[in-house]
């Protein structure tokens, strides 16, 4: 267990003011008065829903040795020594670091940021650097690693208490690398805040979290913040083929490298072919076959390459590690019938990500095989997304069935009526809505026909729906295997 006196856990912290003359013993962080304990640092955070502050009391009752917060009330009492400073946030990134011994610093740590593709490219690091025989560890949405080690993740980016533990712990694990995948949520929130990177990546930035940021110029500069404060000893790897990966890395000083499908750039790569199997692509000259499918996924594996070139790994070495990839759970997922149906289970849950893969399809599908498009879209989520994806989906499929995501807090009917909005009159004969998941998926797969291909989108690698703050079991791909299997009996 680590333990540290209360000095040593904010020594350097910038413009503190202490509130009491002991010096106590601390074993435990955290930002959540329900978790004090004797020993504990309680940081009061000002967050999107509650006040931390109002929760010091109870921290305090609780035992809380000391509270880090931007304000003390009178009427506290108790004998915690307060330590009172202007963002508790700031704060807690310092006290994190210092309390865990800087893991980062001794990591080499990559952050990996954009709309789409941080899970890909921040997993396919990480099996790239296992398969170059290094130990490595991986913060992403569909799980966390401290080397072969899976810690369920429950943020796309952890808060930076965790961050930092489980950094503590690669440490220990002996990993000489961090991949970690950067949300626009958590550089706002400062959940990275004290963390030492090695290198960013750029993806790309399209329409998403609008409830959260308000605008997208405000999406942008949360984001680009993010290269802003990356270090000159790192490296800025951005993607020239996104409309914003310039502008991404034009202030920082960290040393800027580029990719590209299309234009002169550090890094390039060419699709020379594809199938359902997967691409064969050039990078740098060299051939390979990668098991992945789309552009966007040619576009995620030369990130991969980028990356791997800056962080000083030979050239070779990386194209046969990549070559060996597997995909990524629930990403382009291909699941096949016996009648001659390929359903596809992917992630997109963004208007670009649908936009994406059923292009990516369109391009590989023979005229005559039809595609049915299964897609919902998530409660208590940006609205403004809704009607932009079922036009992407009725666009670009023969058939679309919307239904229902994770509705979470709200009505599942509401959502699939904003979603039916962004599809025009004409068009709605294309379109059924079932509100049950289930019905949907297994509606769709009872209309293909063999040779069809069913996209069922949003969900991938989520085993859950969130229904009214419950998690009810639920998983794509088990649905359609079950049909499948039905059928074929
Ligand atoms: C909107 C959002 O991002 N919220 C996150 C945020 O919560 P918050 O700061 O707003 O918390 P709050 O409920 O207002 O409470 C404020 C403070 O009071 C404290 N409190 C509260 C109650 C109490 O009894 N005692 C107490 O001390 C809380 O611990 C907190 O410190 O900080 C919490 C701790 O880190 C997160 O768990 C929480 O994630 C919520 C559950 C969430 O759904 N977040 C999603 C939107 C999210 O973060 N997504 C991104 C990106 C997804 C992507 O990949 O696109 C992610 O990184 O996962
Ligand atoms: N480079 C890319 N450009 C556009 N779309 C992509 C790209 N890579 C993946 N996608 C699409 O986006 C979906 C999500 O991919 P991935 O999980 O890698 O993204 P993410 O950025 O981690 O998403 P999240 O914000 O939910 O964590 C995939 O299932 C695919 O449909
Ligand atoms: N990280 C994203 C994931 C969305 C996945 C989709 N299935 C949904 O629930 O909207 C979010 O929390 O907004
Ligand atoms: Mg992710």
């Amino acid at each position: 267990m680590i333990q540290k006196k209360l000095s040593e856990c904010i020594d350097g912290l910038p413009g503190f003011r202490k509130i009491g003359t002991l010096d106590p013993i601390i074993n435990n962080i955290t930002f959540d008065s329900r978790q004090v304990g004797p020993h504990t640092l309680f940081v009061a955070l000002r967050g999107t829903q509650r006040d931390g502050h109002d929760f010091i009391q109870a921290a305090v009752s609780s035992g809380a040795a000391s509270v880090v917060c931007e304000e003390v009330a009178k009427e506290l009492t108790g004998n915690a020594v307060f330590i009172v400073v202007e963002n508790s946030r700031h704060a807690l990134g310092y006290i994190a670091g210092k309390f865990y011994d800087y893991p980062s610093s001794k990591l080499n740590l990559v952050g990996v940021t954009g709309t789409n593709g941080k899970t890909t490219i921040a997993t396919l690091l990480y099996q790239t650097a296992r398969f170059l025989g290094f130990k490595a560890g991986l913060c992403s949405t569909v799980a966390n690693y401290v080397d072969e080690e899976k810690v369920e993740a429950t943020h796309t980016t952890p808060d930076i208490l965790t961050l930092n533990r489980l950094m503590y712990q690669m440490v220990e694990a002996g990993c000489r690398y961090c991949f970690m995948e950067v949300s626009s949520h958590a550089i706002d929130q400062k959940r990275i805040d004290g963390l030492f990177f090695k290198g960013g990546i750029f993806t790309n930035i399209t329409h998403e979290h609008l409830d959260y940021h308000k605008t997208f110029d405000e999406y942008i500069r949360v984001k680009k913040s993010f290269f802003d404060d990356l270090p000159s000893s790192a490296f800025a790897l951005t993607n020239l083929d996104d409309k914003h990966g310039r502008v991404m890395v034009q202030n920082t000083d960290a040393s800027v490298k580029t990719f590209s499908l299309r234009e002169m750039a550090s890094y390039r790569a060419r699709i020379i072919e594809e199938s359902f199997e997967g691409m064969q692509l050039t990078i740098d000259g060299e051939e390979f076959w990668t098991p992945f499918v789309g552009r966007f996924n040619a576009s995620n594996m030369l990130a991969v390459y980028g990356a791997g070139c800056e962080l000083g790994w030979s050239k070779k070495d990386i194209l046969v590690a990549m070559s060996r990839l597997t995909p990524v759970n629930g990403r382009f997922e291909i699941i096949r019938s016996e009648e001659g149906v390929t359903a596809i289970v992917d992630y997109a849950h963004t208007p670009d990500a649908l936009r994406n893969v059923l292009e990516s399809i369109n391009h590989i599908r023979r005229p005559g095989q039809t595609l049915i498009t299964v897609v919902g879209a998530g409660g208590n989520r940006d609205k403004s997304k809704r009607p932009v994806m079922a036009s992407e989906a009725v666009k670009n499929s023969s058939k679309v069935i919307l239904t229902s995501d994770n509705p979470r807090d709200e009505d599942p009917k509401t959502i699939l009526d904003q979603m039916m909005e962004g599809v025009s009159f004409p068009e709605r004969i294309k379109v059924l809505t079932i509100v049950d998941r289930k019905e949907a998926i297994r509606t769709a797969c009872s209309i293909a026909r063999k040779g069809d291909i069913v996209l069922v989108a949003g969900k991938g690698h989520e085993t859950y729906q969130e229904v009214k703050g419950q998690r009810i079991h639920f998983d794509d791909r088990e649905v359609i295997r079950e049909f499948f299997e039905q059928q074929y009996k």
